[in-house]
């Protein structure tokens, strides 16, 4: 039950077109998420409905597509770009006579790939533990009633009762730890506090370049990768912007599209030194062609972790993709709305630095 796919594995790949307008772009941001996983895709699928109903792959005719593009490719596994409910999943698994995986089971495996400190460890196999949580009370609700067993079982315990026991007293212990290790963050924010530190948290959609810009303003050396997910865990760092000015800086996992509630969940501890931070630095890839949208799921999640109220400073960047110059644009009352910049080439970064100390200027910090 918990085991993961392999690095290498090779996977047939389906997508859905609910009519919207950036189905290619999804779709290509899909293929990235799978690459990401170390999965290589053989083949894509489509479909075409009217609205979000991934039921129709169950029907025959989709699902025997997709059974014969597996044995075409002799492929191991099948990705669906859209959850699936776990009597779907298993339908089809049926069917196409493989392993079938959804998109959020996807990002968790990336992010179980992904994290390196003990708290993202633990705070990926706690959404991991909660997305198999209800598969199992929805999936197996025709075990309920099947009494007895031998082995791990307690008297009179069904399957379905002993694995949510063994899940819950993991749940149970995962969740003491994180407490443990939350409470020590908490006590070096509150010492930062003490301090009045101004603090500015680095979001945005993952890739957008946040790492590579954490790095260029603090000269650190975090990992920066073109891939998905690169970053999982938040690390600050003190940033003297010049003789008068320094601030707390951190850098936090990328948002995506459709990112599993359970994760945003699991993430929120992490998040917190972003929903404390006196100002947000969106970053925002210039070049995308999903840029609007990768600016509104960020913003949703934002709001999921109650992070809408704080200012936030839109960064666009990889301005040295199209030959654009960096440039300040201001609001018509002569606040600063956005800078572009190249964190890769280091243009604008300065004008970042005035803005940030104009931002600091501007912020009136509470008492805390
Ligand atoms: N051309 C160009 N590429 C950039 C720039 N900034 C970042 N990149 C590239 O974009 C890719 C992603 O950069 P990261 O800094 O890892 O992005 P991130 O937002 O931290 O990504 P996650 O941690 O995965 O959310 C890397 O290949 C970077 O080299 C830039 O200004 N110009
Ligand atoms: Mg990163």
């Amino acid at each position: 039950m918990f085991e993961r796919h392999q690095g290498g594995d090779e996977a047939i790949l389906v997508c859905l077109d609910f009519g919207e307008a950036d189905f290619a772009d999804s779709q290509e941001e899909f293929i990235e998420l799978v690459k990401s996983a170390g999965v290589h895709p053989l083949a894509v699928i489509q479909g075409k409905r009217q609205r979000p109903d991934p039921a129709y792959f169950c029907g025959s005719g989709k699902a025997d597509e997709i059974a014969e593009a597996v044995l075409a490719h002799d492929a191991g596994l099948v990705i669906f770009n859209h959850q699936l409910s776990p009597g779907q999943e298993r339908n089809l698994e049926s069917k196409v006579k493989c392993r079938v995986l959804d998109r959020t089971t996807l990002i968790l495996d990336i992010f179980a790939q992904r994290a390196r400190t003990s708290e993202g460890k633990l705070q990926v196999e706690l959404a991991q533990l909660a997305h198999i949580q209800t598969r199992l009370i929805r999936g197996w609700t025709h075990l309920e009633r099947q009494k007895g067993g031998v082995g791990l079982r307690g008297p009179g315990e069904t399957q379905l009762e002993t694995d949510r026991r063994l899940i819950g007293i993991r749940v149970k212990r995962l969740k003491d730890q994180l407490l443990i290790v939350q409470k020590q963050r908490a006590t070096q924010r509150k010492r930062r506090d003490r301090s009045g530190q101004f603090t500015v948290s680095i979001v945005g959609y993952t890739n957008a370049g946040k790492s590579t810009l954490f790095n260029a303003l603090t000269k650190a050396k975090l990992y920066a990768a073109d891939q998905l997910f690169a970053t999982l865990d938040t690390t600050s760092r003190k940033l003297y912007i010049d003789a008068d000015h320094s601030v707390v800086i951190s850098d936090t996992v990328g948002f995506i599209r459709d990112l599993p509630h359970t994760l945003v969940a699991a993430f929120r501890a992490t998040l917190e030194e972003t929903i404390e931070a006196d100002v947000l630095l969106h970053v925002v890839d210039i070049n995308h062609s999903m840029r609007d949208l990768q600016i509104s799921e960020v913003n949703k999640v934002l709001t999921e972790i109650g992070a809408e109220h704080i200012p936030q400073l839109m960064v666009f960047n990889k301005i040295d993709q199209r030959d654009l110059a960096a440039e300040v644009e201001r609001d018509e009352y002569g606040s600063i709305r956005s800078v572009k910049l190249s964190a890769l080439r280091g243009e604008g970064l300065n004008l970042l630095r005035e803005a940030l100390v104009e931002a600091m200027n501007q912020t009136v910090k509470e008492d805390k």
